[in-house]
């Protein structure tokens, strides 16, 4: 008997066995679809052309910081909006092809936010070998499967993923205790997600100048006329105007009144409006 179709597609960085899997998973478990795409752009892709309601994405990890795909492609117009975060636990394994030993690997391949995070490990074990970037760490273990001179940081989860490898090493970033925190994009600002969107304590605002806009305000006359609570702060180079070193600013903000004035979402428009009048340009990318 054919099973009955999912309501719900949620795309996420494959293939089978990345953290951003795991991330997926413990969020909506088995009573959605998923959808393996090639990267994290191709995550936003998915769910900006409607391929899936939903998708999650790597932002921030504790060691390493920011993911700089994931706010590379925030810079963009008609992004899909933010809609709840995850955040998951990371310990990384160095797996290889059975048989293969440490004495013979010269390739070690993973994520860029993989191999930063176990600098350390790798410049202490691994001096002398080559460091290789791959779309995800899964990937990485799926292509060590045909390379005996190379392994692969990634989940533990991927030695059971792909049949053929073993773990040399676990654990094997710079501190034990590594954090990633995913988003999760949806294709409206009000769209709802199952089990359920978080009670619209957070939002993420874009912060930008027009191209035309000279002489500009700095960024701290636009936060101050934000005048919101900033949690983060992270900035990109802005790519669509004629000045150089002229930056786009992501600023999350959290909410502190804990819902005593009211719903919070027309105090953001007003914030927006403030940024507006005082020659910035602000857009509101995500809230939950
Ligand atoms: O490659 C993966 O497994 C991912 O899900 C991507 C990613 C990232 O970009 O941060 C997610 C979690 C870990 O920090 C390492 C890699």
């Amino acid at each position: 008997m054919q099973e009955p179709k999912k309501a719900l597609t949620v795309a996420f960085l494959g293939p089978l066995g990345t953290y951003s899997h795991q991330a997926a998973y413990d969020r909506f478990g088995s009573s959605v679809e998923y959808h393996e795409s090639g990267t994290i752009t191709d995550v936003f892709e998915a769910v900006a052309s409607k391929t899936a309601h939903a998708g999650v994405v790597p932002q921030e990890n504790s060691i390493f910081g920011s993911v700089i795909e994931t706010y590379d492609t925030l810079r963009r117009q008609n992004v899909p909006a933010i809609r709840g975060e995850i955040v998951l636990e990371v310990q990384h394994c160095l797996l290889a092809r059975r048989g293969v030993k440490h004495e013979d690997i010269r390739y070690i391949k993973s994520h860029e936010q993989a191999l930063g995070q176990c600098r350390g490990f790798l410049a202490q074990n691994f001096p002398n070998a080559s460091l290789e970037k791959v779309a995800s760490t899964a990937a990485a273990a799926e292509a060590v499967l045909t390379s005996p001179d190379s392994a692969a940081i990634c989940s533990k989860l991927c030695a059971t993923v792909f049949d053929g490898l073993e773990i040399l090493f676990e654990g094997i970033q710079d501190r034990n205790s590594n954090f990633t925190r995913f988003y999760v994009l949806s294709t409206t600002l009000d769209s709802e997600l199952p089990p359920s969107t978080l009670g619209q304590t957070r939002c993420l605002v874009r912060l930008s100048w027009g191209a035309e806009n000279k002489p500009s305000p700095s960024i701290a006359q636009l936060l101050t006329a934000l005048g919101l609570s900033v949690s983060r702060l992270d900035r990109r180079p802005q790519l669509d105007g004629t000045l150089p070193f002229r930056d786009v600013y992501f600023a999350e903000l959290a909410r502190e009144d804990g819902g005593a004035n009211g719903p919070w979402m027309p105090h953001i428009e007003r914030a927006i409006e403030r940024v507006r009048e005082s020659g910035g340009k602000a857009e509101l990318l995500g809230i939950w």
